[in-house]
């Protein structure tokens, strides 16, 4: 297929504008389990081909037992005509053998493990307290080619929370990077300027995903009008500045940017509560912002390598065969998904975005 055959802006006039890229996949969401993950599997499943599934369960997903089960369950969520594919990851502790590392992903269970420094984020209190002491881990990793996917904040309360990811990369990941020189890396979910040039400065291995809610939310959305919970997430949504980098960098074309939504879901009692949980659920409407932020930023066609190439190409694994096209027709989004007696509230749901999905082709 050629990029001439891409774009329907070159078709007659009276024409929907659209995009069509290849099938997309999403480098990390949270699917949770149960009822949760009944009710949100089908948004990822509708949108994306594959998806990198986070570990952070209670208890968190530290074997390749645990995974195999996990996907397992995923699998029987699935509505019966999907052929999404969900990839599973470990999640690191203190305790993690490298022998089981390497166990899960010679026989193919996992993908790449996953870093929550402890008390991070969401369900992460089972995650790494000392990164120095993962080096067995982390060098059996590099050995064998398997990427390690990181939260990157700091964990002392003392340090400003628009500061922790900042913090978190001078004085965790470059030494990081520079002690573990053939390790693949992926920071998780950028969210500032100088992340974004210090995974450009690394490109060789290092990649990062950006969400959707960082490229259309800064910190002041947050408090507009009111304290907003459900633009609360971790990373904190940072200075306008900060946006605008994320927005370069996502619309660059450049190999080291991917898409990751980090679709997280709460419900709603969680959200809208005196203590308010971390996470975003974007995974109904990751796709319509994505393509509206491109579409602004006049780089619809480095769509593509950003959604369904970059990722691949990163993991080593093929692209997608299939295509899903987007219309610039506006379409409401839904509100909220139900869940048992309750609901999770979406992402920029019940208002009209620009952009709808159109066809997908297996
Ligand atoms: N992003 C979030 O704010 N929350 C995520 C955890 C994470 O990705 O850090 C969650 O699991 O709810
Ligand atoms: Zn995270
Ligand atoms: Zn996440």
């Amino acid at each position: 297929m050629s990029t001439d055959t891409l774009f329907a802006s070159r078709a007659p006039a009276d024409a929907v504008p659209s995009v069509t890229i290849r099938r997309p996949d999403d480098w990390h969401v949270h699917l949770r389990d149960g009822a949760m993950l009944e009710a949100v599997l089908p948004f990822t499943a509708n949108q994306f081909r594959r998806a990198i599934v986070m570990p952070n369960l209670v208890p968190p997903v530290t074997t390749v037992a645990m995974a195999q089960s996990y996907r397992a369950r995923i699998l029987a969520a699935l509505p019966g005509d999907s052929d999404f594919e969900p990839l599973m990851t470990c999640y690191l502790t203190d305790h993690t053998d490298p022998d089981e590392i390497e166990r899960g992903y010679r026989d193919g269970v996992w993908l790449a493990a996953k870093l929550y420094p402890a008390g991070a984020t969401t369900n992460s209190h089972a995650g790494v307290t000392d990164i120095a002491k993962l080096a067995p881990v982390l060098e059996r990793m590099e050995r064998i080619g398997m990427a390690v996917l990181v939260h990157g904040e700091a964990t002392d309360p003392a340090i400003d929370i628009f500061d922790r990811e900042a913090a978190f990369m001078q004085a965790e990941m470059l030494p990081l990077l520079q002690r573990h020189e053939g390790l693949k890396v992926v920071v998780e979910h950028a969210t500032t300027a100088e992340t974004v040039d210090l995974v450009r400065a690394h490109a060789d291995r290092a990649a990062c995903t950006i969400t959707p809610h960082h490229l259309v939310i800064n910190r002041t959305s947050i408090f507009q009008g009111g304290l907003r919970p459900h633009l609360y997430c971790l990373p904190v949504a940072k200075r306008e500045r900060h946006r605008l980098a994320l927005r370069a960098a996502a619309t660059s074309g450049e190999a080291c940017f991917m898409l990751g939504t980090d679709t997280a879901p709460h419900r709603r009692g969680a959200k809208e509560a005196e203590c308010c949980s971390a996470g975003v659920f974007g995974g109904a409407t990751a796709l319509q912002t994505y393509v509206q932020v491109f579409d602004e930023e006049g780089a619809l066609d480095r769509f593509e390598a950003f959604a369904s190439l970059n990722g691949a190409r990163f993991h080593g694994l093929p692209v997608n065969e299939g295509t899903i096209t987007l219309l610039k027709k506006p379409a409401t989004a839904l509100a909220a998904v139900s869940v048992e007696d309750e609901d999770v509230v979406v992402f920029r749901g019940g208002e009209p975005l620009p952009w709808s999905i159109g066809d997908v082709r297996a």
